[in-house]
């Protein structure tokens, strides 16, 4: 599914907005394909390209076989029922019960009664929400809206499914237990899946491809490993060492912005695949004769290399410690005071 060369404007009153700016991304049949960028970077434009929701000014979007941007209208709606979609806030009409929001765009088709029963059944099935398809969207949790709109999606066989951030108002547990169901779908059905997420945690669950845009443009694409070699691109850093780590509030409530006798400080260190965290620890330990607290580690591995962010509460005075700020600055480790305790 090549799109190819896509341009979109938007034109506000005095100016023109380049939302995407030659846009090319290839997207091979059975792929998830994650798209990552900062805020207002163009991702929901290029996902509602795919299926025309947005018309790009110039380039083709080539789908099916078909380049979507030369279909009249017909022949699109036509094309766009096997393309399924789903919302970061659901979108479900709350007047309908869950088995008629699944059922409607079968209706749309014109498919008959007895056929609708027979595949909103099978999809509940595999949304495994059989016992709630006489209830009204206003009576389930925000996963189960989430396997409402999926099962809505699936309806009519689609080859492709797009999400629009379909986690982000989901809290960690339900929103692993949806990913889990969007990878048996894209194993179990063969649907493509492409994706807008914020989530580092989504791309590192189900994505085998990563495409990352910034300001209307595609700075990258491929696996974890390759858009790792573009850390130093803002937003792939941000994505890579995005963790704010919390102070425990135990410690929190004694912490002291200024130095003095008898408090030790509080040092956040960013790791950014420049240098292992164990490694760091043992220099601390044995070179430095340092003793810390470990207070919180939130790092992840992609390849050999470590991401993320480290709290340690060293625990000597400021004269023992300067050694070691010598080091991590020498070794370009990222550090920051955050207080002394
Ligand atoms: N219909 C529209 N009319 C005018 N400007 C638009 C329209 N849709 C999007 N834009 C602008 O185009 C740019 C890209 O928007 P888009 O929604 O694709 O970004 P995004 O990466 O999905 O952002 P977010 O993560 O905040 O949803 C933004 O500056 C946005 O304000």
């Amino acid at each position: 599914m090549p799109i190819i060369n896509i341009t979109k404007n938007f034109h506000h009153k005095k100016s023109t907005l380049k939302a995407l700016d030659k846009v090319s991304l290839e997207v091979e049949k059975g792929d998830i394909v994650g798209i990552i960028g900062f805020s207002g970077a163009g991702k929901s434009t290029l996902l509602r390209s795919v299926n025309l929701l947005e018309k790009p000014d110039s380039g083709q979007v080539i789908v099916n076989g078909k380049d979507f941007t030369k279909l009249n209208s017909k022949d699109l709606a036509n094309e766009r029922k096997k393309i399924g979609m789903i919302f970061q806030h659901f979108n479900l009409l709350s007047s309908r019960t869950v088995f008629e929001n699944i059922a409607l765009p079968l209706e749309l088709n014109n498919v008959n009664k007895f056929k609708i029963t027979e595949r909103v059944n099978e999809l509940l099935k595999i949304v495994a929400l059989e016992d709630k398809a006489n209830h009204y969207p206003k009576n389930l949790s925000g996963g189960q809206k989430q396997r409402v709109a999926i099962a809505r999606a699936l309806a009519n066989n689609p080859y492709l499914l797009l999400c629009d951030e379909a986690t982000s108002a989901l809290d960690p547990t339900t929103t692993q237990a949806i990913l889990q169901l969007l990878k048996n779908i894209n194993q179990q059905l063969g649907i493509t899946i492409l994706l807008i997420t914020h989530e580092m945690n989504v791309i590192k669950t189900i994505c085998n491809q990563v495409a990352v845009i910034d300001q209307g443009k595609l700075i990258t694409k491929g696996g974890l490993d390759t858009i790792v070699t573009h850390k130093k691109h803002p937003i792939v850093k941000q994505f890579l060492i995005s963790k704010s780590i919390n102070i425990p509030q135990s410690l929190s409530n004694k912490i002291q912005l200024q130095p003095s006798v008898g408090l030790f400080p509080i040092v956040e260190i960013e790791l950014f695949g420049n240098i292992l965290f164990q490694e760091i620890l043992t220099v601390i330990h044995h070179k430095y004769s340092i003793r810390y607290k470990l207070i919180v580690a939130d790092i992840e591995y992609f390849g050999d290399a470590n991401f993320g962010k480290v709290l340690l509460h060293l625990q000597n005075s400021p004269k023992e410690n300067e050694s070691l700020f010598q080091y991590f600055n020498n070794n370009n480790i990222i550090n920051t005071i955050k207080g002394y305790a």
